[in-house]
């Protein structure tokens, strides 16, 4: 069974048909190999509204989305992260006076079983379940090379390394399955460069699956395992890079010119 499925889905906004009947899988559930999946598509093609879709934010008119053989069109975005599903953002979503450190701890917030009152008193489960915590979140800064940061506040690190952050924080989750909305959006070379070695680290040492949506072919096509392209919320092409990449309807989507983008 596939880790993840989104089977035929349909949702329109006042007419808008943000996605149109759209299919793909990740997997499978139990596998040795994790798999990143690229969703791309120009402007307005549908890619956010997938992401919305999977983590419970918006409810599509039509269609069926499982993860681990539970329907997601039933929870509520707290539950779906709590399944482990793990995203980040456009734009970077952090607590910009807090540490890197603080921001992490708070990413493993749902991970924590315990009472109100064992927390004020700083006892028990409490305790270890914080010093757990502290353990991973140290794992993860390693792992992303922000020792540097650890103890700066968000808002006065350079935007590649907040974005790493935010990267950081949705692997103190725990992720199944984590979502890349745009990772290298607004970011120069070098910052692009790490960030995509980073990904693609998650992916082979972690072993955590990816779906990573963005608009940039050139860096899906070295990142990515299979491709998925969208135009106006409809699935053009699924496949590796190379074949996607010689697909006539991907060249017109991107290259016809007819829509008026300037991409
Ligand atoms: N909440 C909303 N209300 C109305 N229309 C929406 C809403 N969310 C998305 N849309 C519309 O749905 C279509 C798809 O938008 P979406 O943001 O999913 O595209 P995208 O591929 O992520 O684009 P971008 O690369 O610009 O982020 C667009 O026409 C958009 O205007």
């Amino acid at each position: 069974m596939a880790l993840l499925t989104f089977e035929d889905v349909h949702l329109s906004f006042a007419g808008v048909k943000a996605v149109d009947g759209v299919s793909f899988e990740v997997g499978p559930e139990e596998g040795n190999t994790a798999e990143l999946l690229a969703v791309i598509g120009p402007n307005g093609a549908g890619k956010t509204s997938i992401f919305n879709v999977l983590s419970g934010v918006y409810r599509p008119q039509r269609g069926r989305v499982t993860f681990i053989g539970e329907d997601l069109l039933l929870k509520r975005p707290h539950e779906i992260a709590a399944m482990g599903l793990a995203r980040t953002f456009q734009n970077v979503e952090l607590f910009h006076n807090l540490t890197v450190l603080d921001n992490l701890m708070l990413g493993r917030h749902h991970h924590f079983r315990y009472g109100a009152f064992a927390a004020l008193l700083w006892y028990g489960r409490a305790r270890r379940a914080e010093l757990a915590a502290r353990a991973k979140v140290e794992d993860i800064i390693d792992f992303l090379e922000l020792e540097a940061w650890r103890r700066h506040p968000v808002r006065l690190l350079p935007y590649g390394i907040q974005k790493r952050v935010e990267l950081g924080r949705a692997l103190a989750m725990e992720p199944r399955l984590l979502l890349l909305d745009e990772p290298v959006a607004g970011m120069n070379l070098e910052e692009t460069e790490d960030m995509a070695r980073f990904v693609l680290d998650i992916r082979d040492e972690l072993g955590i699956p990816i779906v990573l949506v963005d608009h940039d072919m050139g860096l899906v096509m070295d990142l990515a395992d299979r491709v998925l392209v969208l135009d106006f919320g409809r699935p053009v092409a699924l496949g590796s890079p190379a074949e996607v990449q010689q697909d006539p309807k991907v060249i017109e989507a991107y290259l016809g010119g007819t829509h008026g983008r300037t991409e």
